[in-house]
């Protein structure tokens, strides 16, 4: 049986993980949390999955890549920085980084991309989310995940079109930029919806979260995928074959 252990495991998504790791039938190889001890988990532990904290995630990474044990990353608000260290970690291990583990945010990333690439820039996208009260960062981890996926469609990149939260007297809409807009209150557990703005005509493309159990039903998904994985750095697409 894989063991899987969970950087974070006391959040609201390390217990919803934990409690997947059960139903999956899989071990739990036990959790650290902040002042706990990061690297004694390497050791026992076949897989590591961190829904943590970005100030968290290089000590993880760097633990993970000596212990040789393949890591998923689902903590959000990463700097290109890390980006850029996961990308040299995975020359040693496999590890998959995602701003979201569920199949339903998946499929619209697939589903924005391609409309993306079927629409002109004639078509303004916008991506509007909303999360509880207790979120930490912004735009969601979602947000550029699908916002890449529109950018990828138009066969470029986020940062050469994004613009984030208007204010003020902003001028007219940029043709071509992708806008992202953050709403944060209440229990929400997170919605994303993606705007294509024409002339007469809208289209939107939207994934309601109900349950933070989509989430950790896809972080244990992707630790039992991973684990057999060669080094490498992955997507959830690779592990849901879409
Ligand atoms: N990719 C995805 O599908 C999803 C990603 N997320 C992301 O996961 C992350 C966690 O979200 P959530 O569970 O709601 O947040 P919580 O604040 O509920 O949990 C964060 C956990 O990380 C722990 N932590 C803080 N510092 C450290 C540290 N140095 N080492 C180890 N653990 C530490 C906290 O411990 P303590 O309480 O002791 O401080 C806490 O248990 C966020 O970045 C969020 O955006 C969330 C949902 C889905
Ligand atoms: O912090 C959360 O709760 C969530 N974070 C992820 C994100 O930043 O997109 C995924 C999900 O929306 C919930």
């Amino acid at each position: 049986m894989t063991a899987i252990g969970i950087y974070g495991s006391s959040g609201r998504m390390g217990r919803a993980i934990a409690e997947q790791i059960a139903v999956a039938g899989a071990t739990f190889a036990g959790g650290v949390d902040a002042g706990g001890d990061p690297s004694a988990l390497a050791g026992v532990a076949d897989v590591l999955v961190d829904f943590s904290t970005p100030s968290a995630l290089d000590a993880h990474l760097a633990i993970s890549r000596a212990a040789g044990t393949p890591l998923v990353i689902g903590t959000t608000g990463l700097t290109q920085a890390q980006h850029a260290a996961i990308d040299a970690a995975a020359a040693d291990i496999a590890v998959l980084q995602t701003g979201n583990t569920s199949l339903g945010v998946t499929l619209l990333a697939r589903l924005v991309r391609e409309t993306a690439a079927k629409l002109g820039t004639d078509w303004d996208i916008e991506i509007v989310e909303s999360h509880h009260r207790h979120k930490v960062d912004a735009p969601s981890g979602t947000a550029i995940l699908l916002g890449e996926a529109a950018a990828a469609g138009r066969g470029t990149t986020l940062s050469e079109l994004r613009v984030d939260g208007r204010a003020g007297l902003t001028g007219a809409r940029t043709e071509g930029t992708i806008g992202m807009a953050s709403l944060r209150g209440g229990s929400v557990i997170g919605d994303h919806n993606v705007v294509f703005a024409s002339e007469g005509e809208r289209i939107e493309l939207a994934h309601l979260a109900q349950d933070r159990s989509i989430f950790a039903k896809g972080a244990v998904r992707a630790a039992l995928w991973i684990a057999s994985q060669p080094p490498g750095r992955y997507r959830m697409g690779d592990v849901l074959g879409l």
